[in-house]
């Protein structure tokens, strides 16, 4: 399988198959939004796009990155999220990086919200769908966030059919200055927990998948067992 990566700036609308990356902490703190039992995750393009999808649909939970701010419920850190109950609850999320990304590739024939704790499971999607090609989105740094590209690195190395020792994605992952930030306590709405949540590979079993719902971009999980990608979301 053909695969470039890519950052958020050079997405240009003609990905068919994207998986978008977010490690720290967006699409970590998503795949625990699901395992603590959310229905489906709805992107925001902004915070106020985020509170006017929330007026507009009550009982949603707004979340959000970066320091609190009236009217969102969650906070985008996996460590603050590990205990929340969310069963059956929609959670709008909005964050600097990775829902930009996802946002960009919304309408591709399969778009995909990846990190290291859904990895194995997004590699088995992406390899049932029978891609050709995947157009990774490092969402950090413009495409420079070294767990970004720690985990499209692994990724590829998964579709290659390889079974890589996660180790050293994950050492640079944990070294990375997201890492750092996160350990010094430079980032707000973050929980001494993240970085360590952030690294565990294959933490979950499922896929996310990112797409169009009457006019909203919505993630929801993808379970990888038999036959999970139905051919209509075969991207050949
Ligand atoms: O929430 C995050 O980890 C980051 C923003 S920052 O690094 O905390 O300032 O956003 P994300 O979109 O999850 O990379
Ligand atoms: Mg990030």
């Amino acid at each position: 399988m053909d695969a470039r990566v890519v950052g958020i700036p050079e997405v240009d609308g003609t990905e068919r198959v994207a998986v978008v990356i977010d490690v720290m902490r967006a699409f970590t703190t998503a795949a625990w939004a699901f395992h603590r039992g959310a229905d489906k995750i709805v992107l925001a393009a902004d915070q106020d796009e985020a509170l006017a999808i929330k007026a507009g649909h009550p009982g949603w939970l707004a979340l959000k990155d970066g320091a609190p701010v009236s009217g969102f419920d969650l906070v985008n850190s996996p460590g603050l999220l590990r205990d929340a109950d969310l069963a059956g609850r929609t959670v709008i999320q909005r964050t600097t990086a990775g829902t930009v990304g996802a946002l960009a590739v919304v309408e591709a024939t399969l778009a995909l919200c990846a990190s290291f704790v859904v990895a194995g499971a997004t590699a088995r999607v992406l390899r049932n769908a029978g891609a050709d090609a995947v157009t990774f989105v490092a969402t950090g740094e413009d495409g420079r966030a070294a767990e970004d590209l720690a985990c499209a690195e692994y990724l590829d190395r998964l579709l290659a059919g390889e079974r890589p020792d996660p180790g050293p994605y994950v050492h640079r992952a944990g070294n990375s200055p997201a890492a750092h930030a996160l350990r010094a306590g430079r980032r707000r709405g973050a929980h001494p927990t993240d970085v360590g949540l952030c690294l565990e590979v294959d933490r979950f079993d499922f896929a996310m998948k990112v797409g169009l719902e009457e006019d909203l971009a919505v993630v929801r999980p993808l379970r990888t067992g038999p036959g999970a990608v139905s051919a209509a979301h075969r991207a050949r």
